[in-house]
C-alpha cells in the first residue's frame, strides 16, 4: 500500500515508521531540522524493546504524497485545513484519509474539504516525542482504535486495520469512531491544557492537591459537555477511569506541554477552545477549563508576537 504521512513528527513518524518496516511505501512529510536529520540518517524510533532505522522517502513537497492510496493526518489540529485543502489539491480521488490527531474538530474541518465516504478518523493511544531531530522516542503502550466518517462506506477501514496488524500495530475497529475520540478527548482535555498551562508532568497533576482539584473539575465539565453533546457517558465511572488511565502516563509530557517547553503553538482550540464553544451553544458552564483556555490563549499569542519580533 503507497501510504503518504502528512505531518511526520512524533506520532506520524512512528506508525509510518512501524509500516514501511511492513513492507509498506511510506512518504514522510516534513520539515526543518527534523527532516534533514531525516534525509540524512533515516529516521530512528527508540522504544521500550530497543530500537530501528527506517530509510526512506523524506520530503518537505506535499505534492510527493499524491500517489498515495492512504494519507495518515498527524499534523498539529492547527494545521489542519491548511493541509487538508492542499491534499485535495493534489490527491487521487479514491485515496482514503485518516486522522490520527487529538481533538473531534479536525473530522468537522475535514469533512469540508472530502467527501465523508473517504474519511477515516484514529483514537490514537501512544506516548511519543521527537526526542532529536530524526529521533522519535515511544514509551508504553500504542493501540489505535479506528473507525469510518461514514458509517454507510464500504469496509475500508477492516482492510486498514489487518494492515496495521500485520505490521504489530494493534488496532481495533470502531463502528462509533467519534464517541470514542470524545472519549479519548477526555483525557486529553483533562490532562493535557492543565499540564501545559502549570509545566507539570501527568504525575505531578495528580500528586498536588490543588492541580488535582482542578483536573478533576475540568473532567466533569468536560464529561457534561459531551452528555449534552449526546455522547453518552456515566460520569463517575468514566472520571474515575481517566483519572486511573493517567496513573499509566505519570511520567508522560503531554504533547502540549511538549509544544510550549518548545515554543511551538499549542493546540489550544482543538483541547480547550472548541469544548468552550461548545459549552457555549449548549448553554453548559465550564468555568475551569475557560480559565485554562485563556491563559494558554494568552501565552500562545505572547509566542507569536514574540516569534514575530525576533
Ligand atoms: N505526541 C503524542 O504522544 C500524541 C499526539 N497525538 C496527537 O497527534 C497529532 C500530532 O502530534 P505530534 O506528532 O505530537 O505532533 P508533532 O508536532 O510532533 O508532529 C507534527 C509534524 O508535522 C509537521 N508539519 C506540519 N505542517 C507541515 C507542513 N505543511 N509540511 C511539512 N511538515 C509539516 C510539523 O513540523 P513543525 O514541527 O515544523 O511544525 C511536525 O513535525 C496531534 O493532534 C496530537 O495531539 C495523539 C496521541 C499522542
Ligand atoms: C497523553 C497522550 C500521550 C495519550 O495518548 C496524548 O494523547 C498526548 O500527549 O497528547
Amino acid at each position: 500500500m503507497r501510504i503518504g504521512v502528512a505531518g511526520a513528527g512524533a506520532v506520524g513518524s512512528y506508525f509510518g515508521g512501524m509500516l514501511h518496516n511492513a513492507g509498506h511505501d511510506v512518504t514522510f512529510l516534513a520539515r526543518g531540522y527534523h527532516l534533514a536529520a531525516m534525509k540524512t540518517e533515516g529516521l530512528l524510533i527508540a522504544g521500550e524493546h530497543g530500537q530501528f532505522r527506517v530509510p526512506g522517502t523524506f520530503t518537505d513537497r506535499l505534492s510527493d504524497l499524491a500517489k498515495s492510496d492512504l494519507v495518515l493526518l498527524c499534523v498539529k489540529s492547527n494545521d489542519t485545513e491548511e493541509v487538508a485543502k492542499q491534499l485535495r489539491n493534489i490527491l487521487k480521488n479514491s485515496a482514503l484519509i485518516m486522522t490520527m490527531q487529538n481533538g473531534v474538530e479536525n473530522e468537522e474541518i475535514l469533512e469540508d474539504v472530502f467527501d465523508k465516504e473517504r474519511l477515516l478518523s484514529a483514537a490514537t493511544y501512544i506516548q511519543a516525542s521527537v526526542e532529536a531531530p530524526g529521533r522519535i522516542r515511544q514509551q508504553g503502550r500504542v493501540k489505535l482504535v479506528i473507525g469510518e466518517l461514514d458509517s454507510s462506506a464500504t469496509d475500508d477501514c477492516a482492510v486498514i486495520m489487518e494492515k496495521f496488524n500485520q505490521a504489530g500495530i494493534d488496532t481495533v475497529q470502531s463502528r462509533h469512531i467519534l464517541e470514542r475520540k470524545w472519549q479519548k478527548l477526555l483525557w486529553n482535555a483533562t490532562f493535557n491544557p492543565l499540564s501545559a498551562a502549570a509545566v507539570a508532568r501527568v504525575g505531578q497533576i495528580l500528586d498536588d492537591k490543588q492541580l488535582n482539584k482542578t483536573a478533576s473539575a475540568i473532567c466533569s465539565e468536560v464529561i457534561n459537555v459531551a452528555i449534552h453533546k449526546g455522547i453518552s457517558f456515566d460520569p463517575e465511572p468514566t472520571q474515575a477511569r481517566i483519572f486511573s488511565n493517567a496513573e499509566k502516563a505519570r511520567n508522560h509530557q503531554t504533547s502540549m506541554l511538549q509544544d510550549r517547553l518548545r515554543g511551538k503553538r499549542m493546540e489550544v482550540e482543538a483541547m480547550c477552545g472548541y469544548i468552550v464553544r461548545q459549552a457555549n451553544l449548549l448553554d453548559v458552564s465550564t468555568p475551569a477549563l475557560q480559565s485554562i483556555y485563556s491563559v494558554l490563549s494568552f501565552i500562545d499569542q505572547a509566542n507569536k508576537s514574540h516569534m514575530k519580533m525576533k
